[in-house]
């Protein structure tokens, strides 16, 4: 029967289902081409027809519920279920009310915002991850989301999880090959790739997630943070790697708690607060603005 798992059991894409945001239906620019015509009537958005719309969010709410006590709705007895909800206190979280954009080719957006104001929601929701409460996301292809993390066992060694998180990223044993070394080399852990992740320092171990996920040529590329781990020297090559993705007509979203890292790398910015879209525009000018609201 069911011998000891084997790391090739590990590598299910069963076990990493994924779901993909609706699709934007052509590369022509025109408006008509890529919104369904059905959309149109509610929608707000104003295509650019000069340049190539990559993502587009349509007015997105997202709502969670929360208990009051914090835990997720859904892990409660039963008896609590069959109280009416209003005593229940379950409490929704408009996370996102209404955002919409529309990012095109060449583009590196910048995040920005206080503390909750919803910035991982809004790129859980371009991922897919979190679906919207109205509104929608239309994507050129499937974002990933920089970050292989979920699919890498701390257990194993950093050269294992290169071929897990290569594997993750869809490319077969043969090109996980070629790259193995490269992605080595530029996390800088040649010396310690037989050893398991585990016992990597935090910084060691962001540096290999962020390797694996930047050796794929991405089109649309999501960064939650990616760039605040590390030390300076690898902030300043991963910062050059996200620049490197943006002018290979890729589209990168970023968010960060630092504004260095966003000027450095964003040529727009979104400044989200409480869930309301604040303002769109060059980071200089959003950045500024941000800064002035936060005094
Ligand atoms: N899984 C969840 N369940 C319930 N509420 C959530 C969940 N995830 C986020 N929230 C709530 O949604 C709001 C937005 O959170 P989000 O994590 O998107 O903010 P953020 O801007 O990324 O914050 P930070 O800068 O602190 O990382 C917050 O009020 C948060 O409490």
């Amino acid at each position: 029967m069911a011998g000891p798992i084997s790391f090739d059991d590990l590598i299910n894409p069963d076990l990493h289902p994924e779901y993909e945001p609706a699709p934007i239906f052509s590369d022509d620019t025109s408006f008509i081409d890529v919104i369904r015509p059905e959309d149109i009537k509610t929608s707000t958005l104003q295509v650019d027809p000069a340049r190539v719309p990559v993502v587009m969010v349509d007015n997105l709410h997202v709502k969670y519920q929360v208990y009051s006590s914090g835990k997720a709705v859904g892990n409660a007895g039963a008896r609590r279920l069959l109280q009416p909800a209003s005593t229940r206190g379950i409490r929704t979280v408009h996370a996102l009310k209404g955002i919409s954009f529309v990012a095109y080719e060449n583009e590196s957006i910048g995040i920005i915002g206080s503390n909750g104001s919803g910035k991982s929601t809004l790129l859980r929701a371009i991922t897919g991850l979190t679906p919207p409460a109205a509104g929608a996301v239309y994507a050129r292809s499937r974002p990933s989301l920089l970050g292989v993390g979920a699919a890498l066992i701390p257990d194993l060694s950093g050269d294992k999880n290169i071929t897990l998180g290569g594997l993750a990223l869809g490319y077969n044993r043969q090109q996980v090959e070629q790259m193995r070394e490269e992605i080595t080399k530029f996390a800088e852990l040649e010396d310690f790739i037989d050893l398991p992740m585990r016992t990597y320092s935090s910084g060691m171990g962001a540096r290999l997630k962020f390797a694996i996920a930047a050796s794929k040529q991405h089109d649309i590329l999501i960064v939650d943070e990616a760039l605040a781990v590390g030390d300076a020297k690898f902030r300043k090559r991963s910062e050059a790697k996200i620049r490197e993705i943006r002018e290979s007509a890729g589209t990168v979203f970023l968010v960060s708690h630092s504004m260095n890292s966003i000027k450095e790398t964003c040529n727009r910015c979104i400044w989200i607060e409480k869930g309301v879209q604040k303002m769109d525009g060059d980071p200089e000018t959003v950045i500024e603005a941000y800064q002035k609201h936060k005094k």
